[in-house]
């Protein structure tokens, strides 16, 4: 018997797509094989695994965890919803493409194994003078699955792709999402209805292009697409997996409905952020004046310090200006840091 067809006994009998990919952490032989309820299975390489209906669908949607591999709720989230569609316990009324990430940096529990891969989209991981290495060519290979993945369900379909983090840090705001820059394209309350569902309530509105997963589905697919961070990193078997059921089930229902009616839009519902700046790291003594325990969404006064490049200081120019994503172990050059400040909803959005 083959490795695949070995590999695809296995699946169907356990459906532990996760375990397959962890033991083949940079490759895995495609194959393609059909479920008894009539979904259509194509594994494209380890981590990769898409699902077509036999019923008319009408929303093309990507799910992906483990693009940083020691977040390992959103991991527990997809692996769950993949052994559910496998195993025949979940009916999908919609295409769905799994995507764990970076199995290898699953494996051995790190954000990354060589480079962070949610800085190398959007064409980044090939760039003259820099040598390639498994996550730039694991980050070119995830845009052409995605590509290939909408291109195939064709135009005038819903495309959406849901990129689930959880932060390194606590977060005064437990759960939020980055709503990738659309270039003056409105944002969307459909969206934002359903990331309440998801639990939810704050959202990031970005104003620049950016190098991640969510913003490369946004600008090249046009898909309604986001970051969504899912509480702290923990490592496997410590997530309370209670704290993500309303994720879990409205993720179920996005994919096994045909249609799913979300609560009524009221602005009161949401906290929106808009991006103030972006700090990057561009020296080896590169500080920040609080712990690490210091929360995402902690405000300063302004003119307080809120990190230290080499010579240069950054002071809070806004009050109440935010922070989100410190990390002063970044490779130079990468950003260390956001800021936000508090959005009113302008006309903007649709
Ligand atoms: O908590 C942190 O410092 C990082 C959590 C994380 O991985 N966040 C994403 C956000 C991506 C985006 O800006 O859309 C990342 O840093 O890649
Ligand atoms: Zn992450």
């Amino acid at each position: 018997m083959s490795a695949t067809t070995n590999y695809i006994n296995e699946l169907k009998k356990m459906g532990d797509f996760l375990t397959l990919s962890r033991a083949n952490e940079w490759h895995l032989d495609d194959s393609e094989f059909m479920l008894a309820n009539g979904t259509q299975v194509n594994v494209h390489d380890t981590g990769v695994i898409e699902f077509q209906p036999q019923v008319h669908s009408s929303k093309d949607i990507v799910l992906s965890s483990a693009i940083h591999g020691n977040e390992t709720a959103p991991i527990e989230i997809c692996d769950q919803l993949i052994k559910q569609v496998l195993l025949g316990q979940l009916q999908l009324a919609q295409r769905v493409l799994f995507i764990f990430g970076n199995p290898q940096s699953i494996n051995i529990g790190k954000r990354f194994v060589t480079e962070n891969l949610n800085r190398l989209f959007n064409g980044h991981h090939s760039v003259d003078g820099i040598a390639m290495n498994d996550e730039r060519r694991r980050a070119k290979k995830l845009e052409d699955y995605v590509s290939d993945f909408f291109t195939r369900g064709g135009a005038n379909r819903a495309r959406c792709h849901y990129d689930l983090h959880t932060a390194i840090r606590g977060s005064k705001n437990d759960k939020f999402a980055v709503y990738p820059f659309l270039h003056g394209k409105p944002w969307k309350k459909s969206q934002l209805q359903f990331l309440l569902s998801c639990g939810v309530n704050t959202v990031l509105m970005m104003k620049s292009a950016a190098t991640t997963f969510s913003y490369y589905s946004s600008f090249v697919h046009d898909a309604d697409s986001f970051t969504v961070e899912l509480g702290q990193v923990k490592p496997f078997g410590e997530n309370d997996m209670s704290r993500f059921a309303k994720t879990r089930d409205t993720l179920t229902a996005l994919i096994s409905q045909k249609e799913v009616s979300y609560k009524e839009f009221n602005a009161n519902d949401f906290e929106l952020f808009a991006v103030h700046r972006s700090i990057n790291r561009t020296a080896q003594n590169f500080s920040f004046p609080f712990s690490d325990d210091a929360e995402n969404f902690t405000g300063f006064s302004k003119g307080e310090l809120l990190a230290t490049d080499g010579e240069t200081c950054y002071y809070a120019d806004v009050e109440g200006e935010a922070i989100i994503f410190p990390n002063a172990d970044v490779a130079l050059g990468q950003r260390a840091l956001l800021t936000v400040i508090p959005l009113q909803l302008t006309d903007n959005i649709i």
